[in-house]
């Protein structure tokens, strides 16, 4: 797993190009709610209005949904991702999946959703952010690691968490929602999480300082061979001091690779090489 400090959310307009993706093999990308995520995609957003990437062929597939909230209720997860992105960008909206929280039957739903991310060939990359409790998409503290998408009981926390968007109504908020599983996520062949703000900081240090727990589902990322987790100093607040060292060093060594590759790519001519866009 690896951690980057201070850093802006970088490569998903590149993943897309790089992949190449066509109707018969669209990139399958993993998306969030939540404010963290919302930078990203006002950056999508730009590099589309630019000419530089589309989304004609990428399906998507949102991590989680409220039960039982209207599909258009200002705050259900399906209003939240045509406002502040579908909308935006060039996606076909038959290429957009969200769970259908208020369907007949939630258990077929999820079910259905888990066969049809399979019948695509899989999610090649997840976006995600984190709950203060450390939950990933909506798997709350004490989800089984293993777990595919299904109905979840809110943890009060998440609850209260949220009343903000339920203008400060606790009542109002949904107490379950649909989420794709822990294992769901960690099946995807990457997988990107945002953690930001001084309130994530213990989750952020339970899960990279500490083992794999099923009371922090974050850190299930540790046994995913391609995850990496991006956070602002505030979120640090929490991890012991060698931690951040640590994880800054890389990120400089990083740094030093890609500035001599770029050098040789420009000595060589490689386009390749030179070609990140975000
Ligand atoms: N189910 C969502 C999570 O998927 C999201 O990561 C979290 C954080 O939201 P924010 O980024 O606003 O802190 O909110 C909800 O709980």
């Amino acid at each position: 797993m690896r951690v980057f400090v201070l850093c802006l959310l970088r490569g998903t307009g590149n993943r897309i190009i790089d992949f190449k993706p066509t109707p018969e093999r669209p990139f399958v990308l993993g998306l969030p709610t939540g404010s963290s995520p919302i930078p990203t995609y006002k950056h999508l957003i730009r590099l589309v209005k630019d000419g530089k990437i589309s989304f004609k062929n990428v399906v998507t597939f949102n991590m989680d949904e409220y039960v039982g909230l209207p599909r258009d209720h200002p705050e259900s997860y399906h209003t939240f991702m045509f406002r502040e992105f579908f909308s935006h960008v060039d996606i076909d909206p038959k290429s957009v999946n969200i769970l259908d929280g208020n369907a007949a039957d939630l258990v077929g739903e999820c079910n259905k959703y888990e066969e049809k991310i399979q019948a695509v060939g899989g999610i090649e990359l997840f976006l995600g952010g984190i709950g203060e409790d450390g939950h990933i998409a909506f798997n709350e503290p004490g989800s089984s690691l293993a777990s595919r998408t299904r109905i979840k009981t809110l943890a009060y926390d998440t609850i209260l968490a949220n009343a903000r968007f339920f203008g400060n109504d606790i009542a109002a908020v949904p107490r379950m929602a649909l989420t794709v599983g822990v294992k769901t996520v960690l099946d995807s062949r990457e997988v990107v999480v945002v953690v930001t703000g001084q309130r994530k900081a213990l989750a952020l240090s339970m899960a990279i300082e500490h083992g794999v727990n099923h009371l922090w589902t974050l850190s299930a990322l540790q046994t995913h061979p391609w995850a990496l987790i991006v956070v602002d100093e505030d979120a640090t607040a929490e991890l012991h001091v060698k931690t951040v060292k640590y994880f800054k060093s890389i990120e400089r060594v990083q740094e030093e690779v890609e500035a001599a590759q770029a050098k040789l790519g420009k000595k060589e001519g490689d386009e390749k090489v030179l070609g990140e866009l975000d």
